[in-house]
Order: structure tokens, then C-alpha cells, then sequence
């Protein structure tokens, strides 16, 4: 199955277990990887036949301003159902990192994998 992904997409989002997390705005930075069949939409040259990654973008970033969670992990989980739910995925990979949480990481985060991988026929 063919592949599309979303890197380093930023979002900023209310997200922190902390008191002080939840009145500020904190960037996390997304990882996608989403399986589709891109042969139709390749053979016709239609954006309708494939996973429009600009309209999955703009959805996340509606998704990360209409929400505030403490948990990368309900982050995520949340993300990933409303992005199922929404496009026709069968299977997805989301990697959702917070830059700067931790001192002396980069980013600390996490990786999903949700859906039904489908089997590769090349
Ligand atoms: N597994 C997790 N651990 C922690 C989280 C989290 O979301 N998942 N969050 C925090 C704080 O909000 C952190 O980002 C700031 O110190 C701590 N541990």
C-alpha cells in the first residue's frame, strides 16, 4: 500500500499536566505517515481520488486549537480517531513530540499506530 506523510507539522495547542501548562500555548511537532492506493488519483491526475494532505493539515491545526488535553498520549489517541473518522483511512501512524519539555531532550513523545495495515499486493 502506498504511503503519504506529514512532516514536522507545528501545532501549538493548551496541552501539560501542570497547573502553569494549561493557560499557555505550547508548539508540538507531528509525524504522519497515512496508507492510501494513489494509483487512481496518479491515472486520473485527481486530488478527489487521493488523501488531500493540505485539507488532513488543516484539519489537525483545527483539531489542536479546539482542544486542550494534559496527555501527549490523549492528544494523540483523540487526533488519530477524529482523522479516521474524517478521511478515508485504512491505517495511520502519528509521532507527536513536544519539543522542549524536558530538560536536556529535544523532544520527548509519542508514536500510534492505529487501523488495519493492509497487505501489500505490488
Ligand atoms: N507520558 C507522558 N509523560 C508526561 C507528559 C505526557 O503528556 N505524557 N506530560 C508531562 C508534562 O506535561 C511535561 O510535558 C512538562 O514537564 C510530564 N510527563
Amino acid at each position: 500500500m502506498d504511503r503519504i506523510f506529514i512532516e514536522a507539522l507545528d501545532v501549538d495547542t493548551v496541552i501539560g499536566v501542570y497547573e502553569w501548562e494549561r493557560t499557555i500555548l505550547q508548539s508540538l511537532s507531528l509525524d504522519l505517515v497515512l496508507t492510501t492506493d494513489i494509483r487512481p488519483a496518479a491515472a486520473s491526475d485527481d486530488l478527489r481520488l487521493t488523501l488531500d494532505y493540505a485539507a488532513i493539515c488543516q484539519r489537525i491545526q483545527h483539531f489542536a486549537r479546539e482542544h486542550r488535553f494534559a496527555l501527549v498520549e490523549t492528544f494523540a489517541e483523540r487526533l488519530a480517531e477524529t482523522l479516521r473518522h474524517e478521511f478515508p483511512l485504512t491505517w495511520l501512524e502519528l509521532t507527536v513530540r513536544k519539543p522542549g519539555a524536558v530538560p536536556h531532550a529535544r523532544s520527548v513523545g509519542l508514536t500510534i499506530r492505529r487501523g488495519t495495515l493492509p497487505k501489500e499486493n505490488v
